[in-house]
């Protein structure tokens, strides 16, 4: 919805919105959107910082609710001009049942649609995700690939198959006809592998190099290239697309946007070493110290270790099957059509975005349990 001087009259609803990426659009919200009345933030876990918020001229209304909860979803969109669904499940370690995902991160989204169709909300922006397209269960690379390159995307984790279906839902939303008879405008924003200030599995790896001596083993060739985008940047982008979705309805409306930035193009391990070197870390190795064979067969062990403990201690590490074959996939986006369309360039540099992640790291946040 387009800028302008009058007098701040917008609800805006983030859903998620105490998560690692949502954190960061609530903030990047009041900082950069002038016409904002009331922001309703909604989570499962409601975050105490939250409370430093409420002492600003916008209405921030913090609402404790489910996304699988139809009633609750509905409560928090109505008399809300925009939703921003950030709300999900992000699991690739086999934290979560495949059930759970799928009720949170399809059902839930399909709630939240028919919110806005029943509450009259006309603008939904959707939190996609790059694993929507791949990398595939065939492990082909997506080499500087953009939102129309051909790429066979077939799934079988319930991850990336979770997020297809949402992302599905939310286009084929739009242009639907919503309470007062205007229509809904829908777009999904796929990040890559986000990075910044509260991102959970940096910290992990930090804490992992800390008790093997501040070494970590390189498992995957450098010359796997995996994109990267700064959390900064995705909550910029979400911001400039609800902003825009109004004026620009007929272009953008029914649209799927990677989030991209200058993070530079590098191996998962090599680009996290941009911020855990800064920290005292080192990647041990200039190519796998093991051989595929037998990373294979440690993530089969994993696998099997995780099935074994399940009743009685969740085991769930960095290295499975999925993630080891994710890692050893390329996968880079190279793409304008954020900024073709709606007129998105970065706001943080790659070298601000690295600098102010080692800040984080280095701080009591990032190494905190
Ligand atoms: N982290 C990444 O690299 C990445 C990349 C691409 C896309 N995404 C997408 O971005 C979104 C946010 O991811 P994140 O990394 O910030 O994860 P996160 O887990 O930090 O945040 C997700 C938030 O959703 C909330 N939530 C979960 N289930 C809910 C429910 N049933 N009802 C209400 N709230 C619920 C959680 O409490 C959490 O605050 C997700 O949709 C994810 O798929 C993440
Ligand atoms: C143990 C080694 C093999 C180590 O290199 C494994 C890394 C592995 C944990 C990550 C490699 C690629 C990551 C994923 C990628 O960045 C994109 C994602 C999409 C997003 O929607 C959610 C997060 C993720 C699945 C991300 C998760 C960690 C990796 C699998």
């Amino acid at each position: 919805m387009a800028a302008c001087a009058e007098a701040p009259e917008l609800v805006y609803l983030v859903t998620g919105g105490c998560g690692f990426l949502g954190e960061h659009v609530v903030r990047m919200l009041l900082e950069q959107e002038p016409r904002l009345r009331e922001l309703r933030v909604f989570d499962l876990r409601l975050s105490p910082w939250l409370e430093e918020l409420k002492t600003g001229p916008v209405q921030v209304t913090a609402i404790q609710g489910d996304v699988t909860q139809a009633h609750e979803v509905a409560a928090a969109v109505s008399g809300a001009h925009v939703v921003i669904h950030t709300a999900g499940v992000v699991d690739v370690f086999g934290r979560v049942s495949p059930e759970t995902i799928y009720k949170v991160n399809v059902q839930g989204t399909q709630n939240v649609i028919e919110a806005c169709v029943q509450m009259g909300t006309r603008f939904l922006v959707h939190t996609s995700s790059m694993e929507v397209v791949g990398p595939n269960i065939k492990g082909q690379p997506f080499h500087r690939g953009d939102e129309d390159t051909p790429y066979e995307a077939v799934h079988k984790h319930p991850y990336p198959q979770s997020k297809a279906q949402a992302e599905r839902l939310v286009l084929e939303a739009n242009g639907r006809e919503v309470r007062g008879g205007l229509t809904l405008v829908t777009c999904a924003l796929r990040p890559t592998g986000i990075y910044g200030e509260g991102h959970q599995i940096m910290r992990d790896f930090y804490r992992q190099g800390l008790r093997l001596g501040g070494r970590l083993f390189r498992a995957v060739p450098a010359s796997v290239e995996h994109g990267r985008v700064y959390v900064g940047n995705v909550a910029w982008m979400h911001v400039l697309v609800a902003r825009e979705l109004e004026q620009r309805a007929a272009l953008m409306g029914g649209q799927v946007y990677f989030c991209y930035d200058q993070s530079p193009y590098k191996s998962y391990e090599d680009f996290n070493m941009e911020f855990l070197g800064p920290c005292g870390l080192r990647l041990v190795g200039t190519r796998p110290l093991l051989p595929h064979w037998l990373l294979v067969l440690l993530t089969a062990l994993n696998t099997l270790l995780q099935w074994l403990l399940r009743p009685l201690v969740l085991y769930a590490p960095l290295l499975n099957p999925y993630t080891l074959a994710m890692a050893n996939t390329t996968f880079t986006v190279s793409t304008n059509k954020a900024q073709r369309h709606f007129g998105y360039k970065p706001l943080f540099s790659w070298e601000v975005s690295r600098a102010r992640t080692i800040l984080w790291l280095q701080g009591k946040e990032g190494s905190a349990q």
